[in-house]
């Protein structure tokens, strides 16, 4: 009996060293093949695109310095293609083929509309947005999630929810302005990128979660921009993270105070949820039981009744969520700038609110959605100056466009700020004139105005909210908010630039969009003629 406990042992033991031997062999070859393939296919594209026109780049960090020196990837495309021609191409570090087209038949040629997959631009935001959100969805998983959205965003209830809790709470903040500026009830001056910025975010924070949203004390949407700022900085940092390093230790501090404070918030509105047949109908105006997008998603169910979103599921698109509002208020702030600078469009846009909204507050979502003049303006805000600075997709098969060969894998890059001041679409595109989005050239205004289904004559000669299957989801409700708060500014103000400001918005990259430098510095006129 001993001799065979023995040897079952023995074999047992051999068993056990053949298996890790195996599964060691295994992993071994597993990592060379990776690495194989990793190989010929950098050389592959390496060879696809040295036929491209394009700059000379480092082995290793392909063209990092010239996109530095240009002073951001926005303002890098301007040169690559004022220098190689409509279709230029450039590298991001080891044989990551990108292939910029400021001509919008050529990325139809390669099929961007359909293209699904996004390039790896949000890997340096890994760990703050979760995994399971539609940022990073693509396929059958990506169209139902993204019917879903559609659904919420377009729901009745949150499109009134939004309008009664978002009016006041413009109201609230813009009343504040004069007092901070020193204006009492005259005239007052405003850093105005600023001011927008957080009025931008608290407003869509309240969209998102209802009023009452905060974490520890410091609003959720500050606690998420310091996260995000953060994670920039070491996505340009030459030196590596290293592990328990200070900075290291901040980021995880950060990114666990964000998971945390977002969870509080889901948690909260879930509570209220449970009790919201006890609560009186006044207080659930605003609010958790309200019209938030936080409540909507925890209640959006499929077809069959299962709900829609799990936990998790629905913590990670409120990351999204923020992520997707946390660097566009230029739309704003540029907006006003380019209004401020033209008094004549600027009468046209108040005698717009004036026939819309009448001396009162806006109650109704078609006060907002006809202000189509003012939608035009915020359009060529985005054109000018307020847009993406570039939108990117992998290529999925090789494809051809402009005579050249493009090969599978490699990165389509759409440079939005070059298609977007194309005097081939946009004559004097210099020019603020929101006439171009406007049937007629932006001759009637209000509800009788009608936008043009292709503005700059092409599908894809505009746009701001990028293309096709990954478009952005919040587009609509952006011209909506935009809409509301320059129509409450213009209803009581008129608009100057303050002394000393540049009539040009002289911008800079911020992450992948386009900030004014020097800030925007505005005057404000309460206006006495308001009917
Ligand atoms: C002026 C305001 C905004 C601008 C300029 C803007 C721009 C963009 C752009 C360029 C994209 C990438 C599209 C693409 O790759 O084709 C995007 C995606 C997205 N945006 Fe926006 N956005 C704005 C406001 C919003 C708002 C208010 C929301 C929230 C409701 C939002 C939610 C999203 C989401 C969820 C995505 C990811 C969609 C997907 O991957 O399928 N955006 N946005």
């Amino acid at each position: 009996m001993e001799l065979l406990e023995h040897h079952v042992g023995c074999l047992t033991a051999v068993l056990q060293r053949e298996l890790l031997r195996v599964f060691l062999l295994i992993a071994f070859a597993y990592c060379v093949m990776r690495i194989w393939r990793s190989c010929i296919n950098i050389l592959r594209l390496k060879n696809w695109g040295n036929h491209i026109p394009g700059p000379k780049e480092s082995w290793l960090r392909g063209n990092a310095r010239e996109m530095t020196d240009a002073g951001g990837l926005a303002f890098f495309l301007t040169y690559l293609h004022d220098r190689y021609g409509p279709l230029a191409r450039y590298w991001d570090g080891v044989g990551g083929l990108c292939v910029s087209m400021r001509d919008p038949a050529m990325l139809q040629q390669v099929g961007v509309m359909k293209l699904e997959k996004p390039a790896d631009g949000l890997v340096f935001l890994k760990g703050l947005l979760g995994q399971r959100s539609i940022g990073y969805k693509t396929g059958k998983e990506a169209k139902a999630r993204r019917q879903l959205w559609h659904a919420v965003l377009f729901s009745r209830r949150f499109q009134q929810s939004m309008l009664s809790s978002i009016t006041g709470e413009v109201q609230r903040i813009t009343a504040t302005w004069p007092q901070k500026n020193g204006g009492k009830g005259g005239e007052f001056q405003l850093e105005f990128s600023e001011a927008a910025r957080r009025l931008w975010l608290q407003l869509n924070q309240i969209n998102a979660f209802g009023p009452h949203c905060d974490a520890g004390g410091q609003p959720l949407y500050e606690l998420f921009t310091e996260a995000v700022q953060l994670l920039q900085q070491l996505q340009f940092s030459a030196v590596p993270l290293v592990p328990f390093s200070p900075t290291w230790i901040k980021k995880r501090r950060l990114l666990g105070q964000v998971h945390r404070a977002v969870t509080a918030c889901i948690d909260a509105a879930m509570k209220a949820r449970s009790e919201r047949h006890t609560v009186q109908d006044s207080e659930m105006r605003v609010g958790y039981g309200a019209g938030d997008l936080l409540t909507l998603l925890l209640e959006a169910k499929h077809q069959d009744g299962r709900p829609a979103f799990s936990k998790q599921e629905v913590h990670d698109e409120v990351l999204t969520l923020l992520y997707g509002v946390y660097d566009n208020s230029p739309i704003l702030s540029h907006t006003m700038h380019h209004l401020a600078c033209n008094q004549e469009l600027q009468r046209t846009a108040q005698a717009e609110v004036d026939a819309v909204w009448g001396s009162s507050a806006p109650s109704t979502i078609e006060h907002l959605t006809n202000l189509r003049f003012i939608r035009a303006c915020l359009e060529e805000g985005l054109r000018m100056s307020a847009g993406s600075g570039i939108i990117w997709r992998t290529l999925e098969a090789d494809a051809q466009a402009g005579g050249y060969a493009i090969p599978r894998g490699a990165t389509v890059v759409a440079p939005v700020g070059c298609i977007h001041h194309d005097p081939a679409h946009w004559p004097e595109p210099q020019k603020f004139s929101p006439g171009r989005f406007l049937e007629g050239g932006g001759a009637s205004f209000g509800p009788e105005a009608k936008p043009l289904k292709h503005p700059g004559g092409h599908p894809l000669a505009f746009m701001p909210f990028g293309f096709g299957t990954r478009n952005c989801l919040g587009q609509s409700y952006a011209l909506t908010i935009g809409a509301l708060v320059i129509g409450h500014i213009l209803q009581h103000c008129t608009v100057t630039l303050s002394g000393g400001a540049e009539r040009e918005i002289a911008l800079k990259c911020q992450n992948l969009s386009l900030e004014a430098r020097d800030g925007v510095h505005l005057t404000f006129n309460p206006r006495h003629s308001k009917k």
